[in-house]
């Protein structure tokens, strides 16, 4: 992975030099905190142990029995869906295994994803933590129907991903599933690099362990220093610029393979940093479609932003034909890899000349090794900026209230706040 952050410094917001060497002191002193969480697989700290922790062999041994199914369908929600499709859509293009995710309780939706499986050739990868979560349950009782209704034995088609108990769990033992544990300490939006994120990938016969090395070498790249570790010079420099009031984190990769990526750090962004009234609210974009979109904001509107682009270094390309189109000739003979690129370079620089803060991200390529690492390295970002920030980056106290209040309105608990939700002040304009 490669980090360039030169258009971070002199832009307003803007950094300089002498406050990258201020934050660098005091990613020194966060890395210590850092590295002696690990040291104990403290909560969330146990995260960045996933490359050495994650059993690779054990995911592919308890995805064994499935064989080589037509399609995996993975129910599952936020974390327990986000990572297994990042990984699953970066790597499409090598595996014929098609992967589908359940992570939303839409009936039109689930309707035509399901009709639309061969349910007797699909292996449902049933994911939740907790094993409690509403829409995840849900969903897999609709599956679960569909299947029966379509003549299939669904325990000899389903596997599950959850933890030492709950319903799921109990589901598993009940009916013996193939199943495996969600690793210990670690909350769903860093479990990309773990059975949570790797087993839908191993279903698909994808390279897991090139998963994993990659977020190893981004790992080994974690240091005392920002000028030494590029995962945590992103997180100080998000942090350093939405200290200066860069309170949107705009993530734009180049690339439609990666457009979940952008979904997958939504989250991982929002649920760790957004805490006690702070944190920059991380904006999904995708480059070069949101240039038709959401450019006009980033480079005209308020200077509260920061655009995060991100592109692979090598594409496979198509070749424009030549053309006598008025004004288009320039286009024949370049590819169209050639015109993303030149389109994420006029973006750049753009922002740069509008004195509007932006990184650049690069991988070498789409494969498996490059994703584990930019996976990792989000997620080291995202702890040295919790660290800098002084938050407690591993909870999300704030989504409970809602999920009650579901729950409560659906008659699933006595709960106050679902009153309160049924009184809500209205204000209808017809
Ligand atoms: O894996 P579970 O327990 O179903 O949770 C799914 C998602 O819901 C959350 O707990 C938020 O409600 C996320 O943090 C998590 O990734």
């Amino acid at each position: 992975m490669y980090l360039d952050i030169g258009n971070a410094l002199g832009g307003s917001p803007g950094l300089t030099e002498d406050t990258l060497d201020h934050l660098d002191e005091r990613v020194g002193i966060a890395h210590e905190r850092i590295e002696q969480g690990r040291a104990d697989n403290e909560h969330g700290y146990a995260a960045l142990n996933l490359p050495k922790t994650v059993d690779t062999d054990a995911i592919r041994a308890a995805v064994e029995p499935f064989g080589t199914p037509e399609a995996v369908l993975t129910v599952g929600i936020g974390g327990s869906a986000l990572g297994a499709a990042t990984i699953s859509a970066a790597l499409a293009d090598q595996t014929d295994v098609e992967a589908h995710f359940l992570d939303n309780v839409d009936p039109e939706d689930t309707a035509e994803l399901l009709d639309s499986l061969p349910l007797d050739d699909t292996v449902v990868n049933v994911v939740s933590r907790s094993g409690t979560t509403a829409e995840t349950l849900s969903n897999f009782l609709v599956v679960r129907e569909a299947m029966a209704d379509a003549g299939v034995d669904w325990t000899e088609q389903t596997f599950v991903t959850t933890g030492d108990d709950g319903n799921l769990r109990d589901l598993a033992d009940t009916h013996d599933l193939q199943s495996l544990n969600v690793p210990e300490g670690v909350p769903g939006r860093f479990s990309a690099i773990s059975t949570v994120g790797l087993a839908c990938a191993a279903l698909q016969g994808l390279d897991i362990e090139g998963v994993v090395a990659g977020a190893q070498t981004a790992m080994n790249d974690l240091s005392g220093s920002l000028y030494e570790s590029p995962a945590y010079a992103y997180g100080a420099v998000c942090y350093g610029l939405a200290e200066r009031g860069a309170l949107t984190n705009a993530m734009m990769p180049y690339a439609e393979s990666l457009e979940y990526f952008a979904e997958w750090f939504a989250q991982l962004w929002a649920e760790s940093l957004g805490k006690e009234q702070v944190g920059q609210t991380p904006a999904r974009a995708l480059g070069a479609t949101d240039q038709h979109s959401q450019l006009q904001l980033y480079r005209a509107g308020p200077r509260d932003k920061l655009v995060t682009l991100v592109r692979p270094r090598e594409r496979e390309d198509i070749d424009i034909p030549e053309t006598d189109l008025e004004g288009l000739f320039y286009l024949g003979g370049s590819g169209l890899g050639d015109l993303l690129d030149a389109e994420f370079e006029a973006t750049e620089a753009s922002l740069a000349a509008e004195g509007r803060p932006n990184v650049r991200i690069e991988i070498d390529t789409v494969d498996a090794e490059n994703i584990g690492e930019l996976l990792y390295a989000m997620e080291a970002a995202t702890v040295i900026y919790g660290e800098l920030a002084g938050l407690s980056t591993f909870t999300q106290p704030a989504v409970e209230w809602g999920k009650k209040a579901a729950r409560g309105l659906l008659g699933g608990g006595d709960f106050a706040e679902a009153e309160a939700v049924a009184d809500k002040r209205t204000f209808e304009i017809e």
